[in-house]
């Protein structure tokens, strides 16, 4: 039975903060600016809380590679290396993937994108991920997407990919629609006042990038491989197998149908996301998963940036926006409607006749 919790071990841990260049403890900055009481324009500058994803560098793409043990997640980026390998750096986990761009099908106009990978060494399925919120929060915030590998012959191995798929959806359905900043509004209450600044409530609709995801149901050769075939055939096929460095006894049989795989990935959202590879043997669908995740990225970089820039150019009353999805009543006439929706709570204390 798989755990549904996700979590990582101490190795993980070690290996995903060194990835992350994270910081046990909050830097000194933003100690600094805690204790001066701006709790709530931190969310971005220290791991500890950030929540949202920050303006990702152009033509970098970051994958995660997930999946239940021995599913074949190395055999698949060591497969994909052998042609996409970056020419310009000698680390393993980076590839080279041309895109073609949105108007040219043909790939004429393409943009070649730098793509990183980071395999969790069977992650995030034996305790609890509530163990590590920042940490994971962190993950999902810096990386663009993921392979969620399950292998055609482990059905639990689907579980383990339906589990993590579910939580990185929980975890981006949870992120705040909208966040309250407090800022300085920088003009004297009125003559003779003494109080030259308010700190006012400032509501922002956070943008909150989506998170690519492809299913794959890994070693769809058992189909040929696998069974009778393998048996009427089984000194030859020992001999192919061991140079392809596998054992008969590795090879197993399909317990996990293309029709369960693909309704699973329908049922999380994935229907067009989901494909059968065989990393191992015959090379299937490798690219077509990288592309595919890639892709995927890319257009949801695309829409974030077109959400940011229209709430942008919306000026204040874009991103001054309380509406009643946050409960508010108050008029979204620029500054004039904020600071009226502000002060309305002052107003009556103001226009107190003294007696
Ligand atoms: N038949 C078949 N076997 C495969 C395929 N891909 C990987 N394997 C075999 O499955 C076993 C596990 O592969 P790995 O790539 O080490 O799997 P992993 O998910 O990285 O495993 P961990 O790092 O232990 O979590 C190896 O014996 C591979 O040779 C495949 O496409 N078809």
């Amino acid at each position: 039975m798989v755990n549904s919790l996700l979590a990582w071990t101490e190795d993980e841990l070690q290996y995903l903060k060194a990835v992350l260049r994270w910081k046990d403890s909050p830097s000194e900055e933003y100690k600094r600016l805690s204790d001066s009481g701006a709790n709530d324009a931190l969310s971005n500058l220290d791991p500890h809380n950030s929540t949202l994803p920050q303006e990702p560098k152009q033509e970098e793409i970051k994958i995660l590679i997930l999946g239940a043990e021995g599913v074949g997640k190395t055999t698949l980026v060591q497969k994909f290396s052998k042609t996409h390998r970056h020419p310009s750096t000698s680390k393993p986990n980076r590839f080279l993937l041309p895109l073609p761009s949105d108007s040219s099908s043909s790939g004429e106009n393409s943009t070649a994108y730098t793509l990183h990978t980071l395999e969790l060494p069977h992650p995030w399925s034996t305790t609890t991920r509530t163990t590590h919120p920042h940490l994971w929060t962190r993950t999902l915030t810096e990386y663009d997407g993921a392979l969620i590998l399950y292998s055609v012959t482990d059905p639990s191995s689907l579980q383990h990919a339906i589990s993590i798929a579910s939580a990185i959806c929980e975890h981006f359905a949870s992120l705040p629609q909208f966040s309250e900043n407090l800022v300085p509004f920088n003009k004297p209450i009125g003559r003779g006042s003494k109080a030259h600044y308010l700190h006012l409530k400032k509501t922002t609709r956070n943008v909150v990038r989506e998170f690519a995801m492809v299913m794959v149901g890994n070693k769809n050769d058992v189909d040929i491989l696998g069974g009778a075939a393998i048996a009427a055939t089984a000194a030859a096929a020992a001999g192919s197998l061991s140079g392809l460095g596998l054992g008969l006894s590795e090879i197993g049989e399909r317990t996990v149908s293309t029709k369960e795989g693909k309704e699973a990935a329908k049922k999380l959202g994935l229907g067009e996301s989901w494909f059968e590879t065989s990393a191992g043997v015959t090379g299937e669908n490798v690219d077509a998963v990288f592309v595919q995740v890639a892709r995927e990225a890319v257009r949801n970089r695309k829409e974030y940036k077109e959400k940011k820039g229209e709430i942008e150019r919306g000026g204040s009353e874009g991103l001054l926006k309380r509406d009643s999805e946050v409960g508010s009543t108050a008029t979204r006439s620029k500054v004039g409607g904020l600071w009226k929706s502000l002060t309305t709570g002052w107003l009556p204390l103001f226009g107190k006749k003294r007696g």
